[in-house]
């Protein structure tokens, strides 16, 4: 059975300084994001001008991927849609719809499980169809590919140089932290959860053994939310120090829970990590994500291609397939069911 589009679903960014804070609005809805943790976020944003470059490495990301469709004679017009900000997936669907696609394929701009890097996803479809209504069109949502051979090739070459010129440098691996109670409800029920942690340190290892690396350490990055509500640890930063501690005298850091140079690796890497190390007199390098790397594309158009073309579906991990999903539907019962939310002033629980 045909598909007739491909929907690139992301997060989304800012693009202008007056864009910063109702973006910041959309992202924090009924969190419990303290407000002085959204003032410090806006901050970052500032410094760049209010512009997050991700809605634009989603740009140059698409451009590559409508280039390898063409190039492997897949006929599949390409949409862009975010959770949280222009083009917003509301819009995109019903343009989608508009334009007479039936039924489409979703690429999430994540590789993992969780409820922040999948089940949110799939929220976002079950919302973007509801605004549309009857015309919605079908949208089947590709599988995770934290494991891929060709995101996993695409890090470890991007650690590798990230190691040349520094010497007995130590491998750092970061992922964005989530609450430990995501973490714990993260993955279907019988499995135990804490999906997402064990995803990433899957990724981990097989990066670090495809680029020869025999001693790393997985830590988290940009924790959000209120302080007295446990994520996961060790922040990136405070490793940093302890590492120094140790007289490691240098760190290269991979994002191996991102797929693109958005604005929490450029911040809370690039600039925070690394002013530490400076700091400490450490040495720094960051290792790209794969966002630009040409095999980013070739696994886009893969995973597209295990549905029109059965092509096998590539994986390095044992980890079950999962992910891919009908009109956002979870993976199963209870999967990645979304934390309770603190209480909010008014005393009732948020969305
Ligand atoms: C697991 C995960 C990913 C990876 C999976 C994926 O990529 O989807 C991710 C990606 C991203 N997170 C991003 C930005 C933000 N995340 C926030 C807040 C939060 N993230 C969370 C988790 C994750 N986030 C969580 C549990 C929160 C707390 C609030 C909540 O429960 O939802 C906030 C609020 C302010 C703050 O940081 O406190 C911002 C601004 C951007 C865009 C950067 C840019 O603009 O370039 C990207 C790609
Ligand atoms: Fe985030």
């Amino acid at each position: 059975m045909g598909y007739d589009a491909l929907l690139w679903l992301s997060f989304g960014g800012p693009e202008g300084p007056d864009e910063v804070m109702p973006f910041l609005e959309n992202v924090t809805r009924g969190r419990g994001v303290p407000p002085e943790r959204l003032a410090e976020v806006a901050q970052h944003y500032q410094h760049f001008g209010g512009v997050s470059p991700i809605n634009r490495l989603n740009r140059e990301a698409i451009a590559a991927v409508e280039k390898e469709l063409a190039a492997q004679g897949i006929d599949l017009p390409v949409y862009f849609g975010n959770r949280n900000w222009q083009p917003m997936v509301e819009d995109t669907v019903a343009r989608m719809a508009a334009d007479g696609v039936r039924r489409a394929l979703v690429f999430p701009t994540s590789a993992y499980g969780g409820y922040s890097a999948c089940r949110q996803y799939d929220e976002d479809i079950e919302r973007a169809r509801a605004a549309v209504g009857e015309n919605a069109p079908e949208l089947t949502k590709l599988r995770q590919f934290f494991d891929h051979p060709l995101f996993v090739s695409a890090f470890a070459d991007a650690l590798r140089s990230a190691h040349e010129g520094l010497e007995n440098a130590r491998t750092v691996f970061t992922a964005h932290s989530v609450p430990d109670s995501a973490d714990k409800a993260s993955g279907p029920p019988e499995e135990g959860g804490r999906r997402y942690s064990r995803q990433i340190a899957e990724a981990a290892r097989l990066v670090a053994a495809e680029a020869g690396v025999a001693e790393y350490d997985v830590v988290w990055q940009s924790r959000s939310g209120p302080p007295r509500i446990p994520w996961l640890e060790p922040d990136v930063v405070d490793h940093i120090e302890a590492l120094h501690a140790q007289g490691v005298p240098a760190v290269v850091v991979c994002p191996v829970g991102f797929v693109s140079d958005h604005l929490e690796v450029i911040w809370d890497l690039d600039n925070e990590a690394a002013e530490r190390a400076g700091e400490l007199g450490m040495g720094f390098a960051r290792a790209a994500t794969p966002n630009a790397d040409p095999r980013f594309a070739e696994l886009v158009v893969e995973l597209v291609r295990e549905h029109i073309a059965d092509a096998p579906a590539r994986k390095l991990s044992d980890f079950p397939m999962a992910g891919c999903t009908v009109d956002g539907a979870p993976c199963a019962i209870g999967c990645c069911e979304p934390a309770r939310r603190p209480a909010t002033a008014t005393g009732r629980p948020a969305r």
